[in-house]
């Protein structure tokens, strides 16, 4: 069954709509352009964007906002020209509340199914590198511009963390099932243009003014196409692996929960967390 499908009766209501902005300290912030329709959506987490229970919940009220608007085209990217999102803030996994675990979990989960369900076509602007949970949020949109000079990938292994099965899933679906495999497992991190060859982005932008137009490029490519039609469509092939993940989303929270509190894990998460610090100080 259709979650969501695009209700052309209400476009009316959608050609009254005019710009919408976040106030300035938002950790999302929101710009709809009224002449196309198009909203660019900016995560707004100094230093690095990193996925905090807060964030991820300003993400899931954006898009369901967005929903309601009827806009007819989102493009996702970073108020910084250097991290487009790293990730889960790893400081949640350190000697956590297990409540909030539980709940970071979840939210990621949910951030992940309102990113990948949307009726409206999606863009990221990778303007930055985006590893483990940056990665995912550019998975989850149709489409990947990025800039030229970041790092792009599922690097879960390599901290100790397993890739979910619905992660791994749409990972598959954009570079294929021998390549996700092989990536997955190793948590292999690629250049802009490794992340290019293969198909992980579609397309490779100098700077960030270059990276919208071709994200505009893509979302203008629907202005004559019927909405209905086209969401319908999306939504046909992505609504399975969104009621498959909701179907396994308690048994995915505990794996977490038992993956983030093994000692080994807390232990190698301190070691990390240094070396991030030691690199800066290099
Ligand atoms: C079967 C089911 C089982 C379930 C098991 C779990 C499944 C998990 C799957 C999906 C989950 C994803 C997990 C994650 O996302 S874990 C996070 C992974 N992220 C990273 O490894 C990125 C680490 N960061 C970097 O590599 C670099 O910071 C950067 C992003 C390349 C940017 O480099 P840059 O030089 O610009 O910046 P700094 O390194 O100096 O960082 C600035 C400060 O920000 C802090 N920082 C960086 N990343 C994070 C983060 N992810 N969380 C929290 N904090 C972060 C960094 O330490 C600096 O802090 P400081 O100024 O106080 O030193």
């Amino acid at each position: 069954m259709l979650r969501k499908i695009f209700n052309p009766a209400r476009l009316s209501r959608f050609q009254r709509t005019m710009v919408t902005v976040s106030s300035s300290d938002a950790l999302v912030s929101t710009e709809v352009d009224d002449k196309t329709g198009y909203a660019t959506v900016t995560l707004n987490r100094a230093p690095v964007n990193s996925l905090s229970l807060e964030l991820m919940t300003e993400i899931v009220k954006t898009v369901d906002e967005l929903e309601r608007s009827n806009i007819r085209g989102m493009v996702l990217t970073s108020f910084s020209n250097k991290v487009f999102c790293a990730g889960l803030d790893i400081m949640e996994m350190v000697n956590p509340d297990l409540d909030r675990l539980r709940a970071v979990w979840t939210r990621l989960q949910d951030t992940w199914a309102s990113l990948y369900g949307t009726s409206f076509p999606t863009v990221a602007l990778i303007n930055g590198h985006a590893p483990a949970g940056g990665c995912l949020l550019a998975l989850c949109c149709e489409y990947r511009v990025m800039c030229n000079n970041f790092n792009i990938g599922l690097n879960e292994t390599q901290l100790g963390l397993a890739v979910p099965p619905w992660l791994q899933g749409t990972m598959r679906q954009t570079i294929g099932t021998r390549e996700a495999e092989i990536h997955c497992i190793k948590g292999t991190m690629f250049n802009s243009q490794d992340a290019l060859k293969i198909g992980l982005v579609d397309e490779l932008a100098a700077e960030n003014g270059e990276a919208m137009q071709r994200a505009l490029h893509y979302l203008n490519t629907f202005k004559q196409m019927s909405p209905y039609a086209r969401s319908a469509t999306k939504l046909l092939m992505r609504n399975k692996d969104i009621e498959d993940m909701k179907r396994g989303r308690k048994e995915d929270v505990e794996r977490f929960v038992e993956n983030v509190m093994n000692s080994d894990f807390q232990n190698g998460l301190t070691v990390y967390l240094q070396s991030l610090k030691n690199r800066k100080n290099k």
